[in-house]
């Protein structure tokens, strides 16, 4: 049976959704086991053994999250070696792209990115030029290296559980070429979900004029994460961080809301792969509809507070 490798990178204290999709896609590809870096609850540990990890693999170094990514390649490509994996999976966020590249340089392996499902074969499928094509590609190498993005897999516990070893990796971080982090902030958490990783978002445009207050009752009601075209980032009305697009992050959440966004091509390549998308702009010639699934003719300013209304009536 072919062995995947799962990279979890501090998981904290419960695994997160797009952690157990890695998990559900690799006990579909082979056997599973995965490299953890950071803290390793207990919780964590159960969950790995309810998804049918065969092992967990620690660095034998504690300070990998004391450097920038390079320590985590190295950790990971021995990880993969210890394991003799075919396929390493990451997550597709800028920091799991980057393990990515230089783990499979590090393993000279083919790595694909922007991954939305992987076939039994390994062929992978993503949507490349902005979202103008659907690809499907499979690497040459005998190990690929696959970053997959959020909410394409619906996670999925192991028939039966298993008793994963545990295995620790030899990283000598001193000999990796690498930058040291010196100092650190937290940023203030808004309480709602992450955006890369939200089952929901409400996204705003310039037809918010500024107000981004309707889309973030809504997302509230909803329990969504707020995002954002460019030209409302750009116009400084909601933080860089949410703007969703080409130069901005990537979603593919199981309802895309779009309020006042016209769905230039830019925007379209974040978030055309939303399973649902719900378009409400006043111009009914607007390009948004040509991919939304239902459309609202509508100002932003009726509708989506009437929506929030109804969905807290709802739920009570
Ligand atoms: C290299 C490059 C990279 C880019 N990267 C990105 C990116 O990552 N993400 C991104 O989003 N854009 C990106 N852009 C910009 C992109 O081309 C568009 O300019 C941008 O997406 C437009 O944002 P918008 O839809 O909010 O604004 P507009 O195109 O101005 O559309 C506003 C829409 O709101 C509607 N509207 C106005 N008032 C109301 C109202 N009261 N109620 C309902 N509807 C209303 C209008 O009918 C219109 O359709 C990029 C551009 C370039 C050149």
């Amino acid at each position: 049976m072919a062995k995947v490798l799962v990279f979890i990178d501090n998981p904290g204290a419960a695994l997160k959704k797009s952690s157990l999709e890695l998990l559900t896609l690799a006990r579909s590809l082979g056997e599973p086991a995965v490299a953890v870096n950071g803290e390793l609850t207990d919780a964590v540990a159960a969950s790995f053994a309810e998804y049918g990890a065969a092992a967990v693999l620690r660095p034998s170094a504690q300070d990998l999250n004391d450097f920038l990514v390079a320590p985590k390649a190295a950790f990971l490509a021995a990880a993969a070696e210890n394991t003799g994996a075919g396929v390493v999976l990451l997550d597709n966020s800028p920091e799991g792209k980057e393990v990515a590249a230089r783990l499979a340089i590090r393993l000279n392996a083919g790595v694909i990115t922007d991954v939305v499902s992987v076939d039994a074969d390994g062929t992978a499928h993503k949507s490349v030029l902005a979202g103008s094509y659907t690809t499907a590609c499979k690497a040459k190498t005998p190990v690929s290296v696959l970053t997959i993005k959020a909410n394409n897999v619906v996670p999925e516990p192991a028939a039966a559980p298993s008793a994963p070893e545990t295995v620790t990796v030899e990283v000598a971080v001193g000999t990796v070429p690498a930058a040291r982090i010196t100092a650190r902030e937290q940023k203030a958490a808004s309480g709602r979900p992450d955006l890369t990783d939200a089952r929901v978002v409400v996204a705003g445009g310039r037809g918010m004029d500024g107000d981004f207050g309707p889309v973030e009752e809504l997302a509230d009601a909803l329990g969504a994460a707020v995002g954002a075209s460019r030209a409302a980032t750009d116009a400084g009305w909601i933080s860089h961080d949410a703007q969703v697009g080409q130069t901005g992050k990537t979603v593919s959440p199981q309802l895309y809301i779009s309020a006042g966004i016209s769905g230039a091509i830019q925007q379209k390549a974040g978030m055309q792969t939303s399973k649902v998308i719900v378009a409400v702009n006043k111009d009914a010639e607007s390009p948004v509809f040509e991919i939304a699934d239902f459309g609202i003719i509508g100002d932003v300013f009726d509708v989506l507070p009437q929506a929030a209304a109804e969905i807290r009536k709802r739920k009570g």
